[in-house]
């Protein structure tokens, strides 16, 4: 039996008591609209903005109203556990810290912030290649908490196998390689504003900080930083890195890998024919192809094509504690959000990012209960009904 993670509803009305209040809403649409208030414009519409029209980003959350739960009574559901295990971590519950690159533009502390509460809930945090404090600064602020590392996969062999070692050395198991992003999709918002957050020295803390990056250049990050974001981008851009340079990864990483961003069935069942260890099905929340598929549309077809040889994950729009439950019961062994526990950390900081996940997984919980249902491990498709 793990924490009832449902216990923090008492907690919040207990409060109540002392006249006070959550610091921020626990309710995910007003968490946006009040990190809106809070923030400039530009890290704002970073985060919340969308490629195109928005359509696939709507389409995320549209789609999981098109699965609804159907609850089962007096089924003993007081007791739940909630723990699984993905590729050898274990997790108190199935949710993990989606990556998310250069944080320090909603809050000064960051990925050292998000790392702290991840690792004090015991949920994975995923690191980003484009984070804004280094791989090590990072595993020193999470301790002995799980924490995995989310490449952007560099062309240079040299840079790109300096920083697989430098991640596995510093305790990040299992690699996650993001595929849907070798170039940035056209993202109204950010154009609107001419932000980019790179081009101030944001989200370059990974290659500055490594020893091999920086000895490619003739003048150091320090002294000539455009010339150095430059070099950076266009190393991490373009698509020269194919399904033939997998195995470079392989060499490179011993423990798990997961390829990021698949959409296709065809694409799932290449990556497990490769070796991968794992897939996240994800459209990386409707910011890179405007008018792709729903996320979790695509998902049921690639668990059954893929769930028994290989890891399937998602994301793309997980907001509720009932999109965790649809999603598990589509065919994902686990969930990763994003954009809610990057608001939570422009409210609060290391508070605000609990805050944001505690109120998820109490949500999760209650509504695994209320629906009659004691483990993940219970949970497929019949448990739901498409509407
Ligand atoms: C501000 C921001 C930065 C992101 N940076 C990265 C990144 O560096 N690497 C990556 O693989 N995905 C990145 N993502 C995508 C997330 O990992 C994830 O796929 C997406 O946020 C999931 O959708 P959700 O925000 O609807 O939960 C980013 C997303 C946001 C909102
Ligand atoms: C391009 C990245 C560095 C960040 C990212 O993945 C995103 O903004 O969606």
């Amino acid at each position: 039996m793990t924490e009832r993670f449902g216990s923090y509803q008492n907690e919040i009305y207990l409060q109540g008591y002392g006249g006070t209040t959550p610091a921020f809403t626990t309710d995910a649409t007003r968490l946006e609209e009040s990190a809106a208030d809070l923030l400039e414009p530009g890290p704002f519409w970073y985060v919340a903005g969308a490629a195109g029209s928005g359509a696939t980003a709507r389409a995320n959350r549209a789609a999981f109203d098109h699965w609804r739960i159907v609850p089962r009574m007096l089924t003993d559901a007081t007791e739940r556990d909630l723990s699984t295990t993905v590729l050898g971590t274990e997790l108190p519950a199935p949710v993990l810290l989606a990556p998310v690159g250069v944080q320090s533009i909603v809050h000064p502390d960051g990925e050292l912030a998000t790392a702290r509460a991840a690792a004090g809930l015991r949920l994975p945090m995923v690191l980003s290649t484009a984070s804004s404090h280094s791989i090590e600064a990072v595993a020193e602020a999470s301790g002995d908490g799980p924490r995995w590392f989310q490449l952007y996969w560099p062309n240079d062999p040299d840079v790109c196998g300096s920083i697989l070692r430098r991640a596995k050395e510093a305790g990040y198991t299992a690699l996650v390689v993001t595929l849907d992003t070798w170039t940035l999709g056209w993202r109204p918002a950010d154009l609107d504003g001419a932000y980019l957050p790179f081009l101030n020295g944001d989200g370059l803390a990974v290659p500055f900080t490594d020893p091999a990056f920086r000895s490619l250049l003739e003048k150091t990050p320090e002294e000539d930083a455009p010339t150095a974001i430059l070099r950076w981008i266009s190393m991490v851009t373009g698509t020269d890195r194919n399904w033939s340079a997998l195995p470079f990864l392989r060499e490179h990483w011993d423990g798990p890998i997961l390829l990021k961003g698949i959409q296709h069935v065809d694409d799932a069942r290449r990556a497990v024919d490769a070796g991968m260890d794992g897939i996240i099905v994800s459209n990386h929340g409707g910011r890179q192809v405007d008018g792709a598929v729903a996320a979790l549309d695509m998902l049921p077809e690639i668990a059954t094509a893929v769930g028994e040889r290989a890891t399937v994950l998602f994301d793309s729009g997980v907001r509720t504690g009932a999109d965790v439950l649809k999603a598990l019961a589509l065919g994902a062994r686990a969930v990763l959000v994003g954009r809610p526990y990057v608001y939570g950390l422009a409210h609060g900081g290391e508070d605000g990012v609990r805050h944001v996940l505690r109120g998820l997984l109490a949500d999760f919980d209650l509504t695994m209960g209320l629906s009659g249902h004691r483990t993940v491990t219970e949970l497929d498709s019949t448990v739901l009904r498409r509407v």
